[in-house]
Parts: C-alpha cells; structure tokens; sequence
C-alpha cells in the first residue's frame, strides 16, 4: 500500500497473508470458515507449492494472541485465470481445517449483486504490500482509502486502453494506491467485499494507470459451486 497508513490493529479480522516459507506472497481474505479468497497470479511463481496462509495477524512477524499459521488443503484458481491477462484472476483455497473463528478471525461477506460500485465511492483496501518505490517492505498492515473511477475512464486510450471488463473495476491511482504484495486483499465498499486486487503486474501510484480489481459479485455461482463440491 502506497501513502496509506498502518491499520487499528486487527480492525480487519478477514485480512489474510498468503505465505511461502514464512515469506508474504500476497493478500487474501476470509469468505468462510474454511475458504480464503485471493488472487490466482499469486501462484504464478510457487511452481506447484501450496501456500500457507496466516490469520489473525497484524505484525508478520511479532506473536499475537490470535495469530496462527493454516496449511492449505487445495488451491482452486479460476480456470479462465491465465498469465497474459488479469482475466478471472481469482484464487480459491480451502485451508486444511476450519478457523478457528474470533475477535481477530473474522469472515467479511462479499458482494452477490452484479451491479457497478458508483465512481466516487470511497472503498477501503488494504494489505501487506510495498509502501514505497523503493520496495520496501511493511511489518505491520497498511490501509488506504480510494475513490472508485467509472470503467469509461479506466478504459480511456491513455489508462488502460479497452482490457478492464465488466469483470473488473478501478480505483484512482493518484499517489495513494495498492502495490505490489497487496493483491489478493479486498477491496471493501461499505462493509462489503466488491472487488480482489488483481496481481498482474502494475506500475503503483500512477493516476495513468488506476489500480484494477476483479469484481466479485459476478463470480458468486462459481465461488459457491467450489466451495460446495469440495466441502463434501
Ligand atoms: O502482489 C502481486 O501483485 C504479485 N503478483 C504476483 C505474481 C506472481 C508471483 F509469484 C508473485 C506475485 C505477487 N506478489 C509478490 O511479488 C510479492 C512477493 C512480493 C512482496 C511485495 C511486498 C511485500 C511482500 C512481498
């Protein structure tokens, strides 16, 4: 998160850290008591590793009373996912049990109508990624406000030129932003999940170039159907 600032700690219980080694590979967040929703780019590079995915967390690294580390039972990337677009880049995983729910684990309902966040709409997103252009990397989770801007505008021939979908949706990249290790988190409007912070790689904090999130709502059969063929 670009010129955001550390969020109250555990104010956002859904928040997950997707982990390989004990190393954030991106952001992701709870749907239910077994699921986390993130983004499926974020395997680009594990060759085959599942990821472990961390609850309860404000630090990375120091103990918190919550805080617990979950082995991932499957991954289920979108199948429309691929590396050439931010097409259907959505992640599911089923963590090996379910967590163990309390005042830092917490599940955040997501959208379910499939109907456009108006421009202007302030939504908060928030994660574990870069705060800065140099790389630097934060211990403690960041958090950031962002005004949602029309798809014709994210479209527009000097933005993202025609490739952002009714799939997708944009937030104002003007200096505050999401950035790299922030994909996968959620972009929250009014206490809701609408969109994934897409993980295709993006110049950050760029009003050229508005941050581009998959939206949720129209993904809610798939979404379900996964979750229910795989609970048994
Ligand atoms: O965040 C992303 O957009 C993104 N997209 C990807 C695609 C493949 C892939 F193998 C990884 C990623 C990845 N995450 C990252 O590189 C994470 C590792 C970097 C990071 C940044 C800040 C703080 C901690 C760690």
């Amino acid at each position: 998160i670009l010129r955001g600032s550390e969020a109250r700690p555990h104010l956002k219980p859904y928040m997950a850290s997707l982990q390989l080694d004990g190393q954030h590979v991106c952001g992701g967040f709870l749907i239910a008591e077994q699921w986390v929703l993130s983004a499926a780019h974020c395997t680009e590079e594990t060759d085959g590793k599942l990821f472990q995915v961390l609850l309860g967390a404000h630090s990375l690294t120091e103990p918190e009373p919550h805080k617990r580390l979950y082995r991932v039972r499957a991954q289920f990337p979108h199948p429309g996912s691929n590396i050439h677009n931010n097409k259907d880049d959505l992640l599911l995983l089923q963590l090996e049990e379910k967590a163990e729910l309390n005042s830092d684990v917490r599940v955040l309902p997501f959208q379910r109508e499939d109907r456009d966040v108006a421009a202007d709409t302030e939504c908060e997103v928030a994660g574990w990624g870069t705060i800065d252009h140099s790389g630097r990397r934060p211990d403690k989770l960041q958090q950031v406000q962002r005004p949602v801007i029309s798809r014709d505008v994210c479209n527009h021939r000097t933005r993202h030129d025609g490739t952002v979908t009714r799939n997708m949706m944009c937030t104002d990249s003007r200096r505050k932003d999401t950035c790299k290790g922030d994909s996968g988190g959620p972009l929250v409007c009014d206490g809701v999940a609408e969109g994934v912070v897409t993980a295709g790689s993006r110049v950050c904090g760029n009003y050229k170039k508005p941050a581009i999130y998959t939206r949720i709502a129209p993904y809610a059969a798939w979404i379900d159907s996964v979750m229910a063929s795989a609970d048994g």
